[in-house]
């Protein structure tokens, strides 16, 4: 596909969802263990609207931003980070999911993805520890297919890494995979991977707008991306072009 072909040419066979931001709003749940985990080393509790511009690059990023926070600073050596990451751990795991919700429209979404015949993946950069009893809780497991953490390959988003692993689980080429996120960590990999791309605003985006964002089109959730799948409607963007 050139960047002026229409979308319309595209058949999709995989949908690759990520997670934080995207089908969850899993906030409360990442503060809560952050703003224990800062409590539990001495340090104030961060905001949780600021909390939410450190998720996105997976766990030990988010624990580094709160440790290296102006409000805290506390140390960032390797060891200072191992210690705060296993206290993180233990609080994430006491309330993941406790809080977390599903955004509108994911579940009639997913449906929808499912009865158009293509296979579901979550590529998430949250590691697999947490991931999937998040998706069990939820109830989400039983969709996919295929599911992608942030430890399942040896990097993560923005690398391609994690959404080519994807499309090679799901025997789907790169070009016929859509890639649905909420942040430049996923635009960057689909477009690196060759992958169409969707953004929901709804989502962290780590603080910033993602009309910034280098994608294919914006929806406002799993069922609108459902629509687009079915009757891809925006031609694709050159870099840098706003959806
Ligand atoms: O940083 C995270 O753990 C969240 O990752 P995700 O947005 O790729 O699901």
């Amino acid at each position: 596909m050139t960047s002026e072909a229409p979308l319309a040419a595209i058949s999709f066979q995989a949908a690759l969802l990520d997670l934080d931001g995207t089908l969850l709003d899993t906030i409360p749940d990442l503060a809560a263990a952050a703003n224990a985990m800062l409590i539990e080393l001495g340090a104030v509790a961060l905001p949780e609207a600021d909390i939410a511009t450190y998720v996105g690059k997976g766990t030990e990023n988010l624990v580094r931003r709160c440790l290296s926070d102006a409000r805290v600073a506390l140390p960032i050596d390797e060891a200072s980070v191992a210690r705060a990451l296993a206290i993180f751990g233990r609080h994430y795991h006491a309330v993941n999911g406790r809080a977390a919700r599903l955004y509108p429209g994911v579940v009639e979404g997913l449906a929808a993805l499912r009865e158009q015949g293509l296979k579901l993946a979550v590529v998430t950069n949250k590691p697999t520890e947490f991931t999937l009893p998040l998706l069990a809780h939820m109830g989400l497991a039983h969709w996919f297919d295929a599911v992608v953490c942030g430890d399942t390959c040896e990097r993560k988003k923005p690398d391609p890494q994690p959404l080519l692993h994807a499309c090679a689980l799901l025997d789907c080429p790169p070009q016929r995979a859509l890639a649905v996120g909420d942040s430049v960590n996923d635009a960057l990999a689909a477009r690196a991977a060759g992958i169409t791309v969707l953004a929901v605003p709804y989502g962290y985006n780590e603080g910033r707008d993602i009309h910034e964002l280098d994608i294919d089109g914006i929806v406002f959730g799993i069922d609108d991306a459902a629509a687009w799948a079915a009757n891809p409607r925006r031609p694709r963007k050159r870099a840098g072009g706003h959806p």
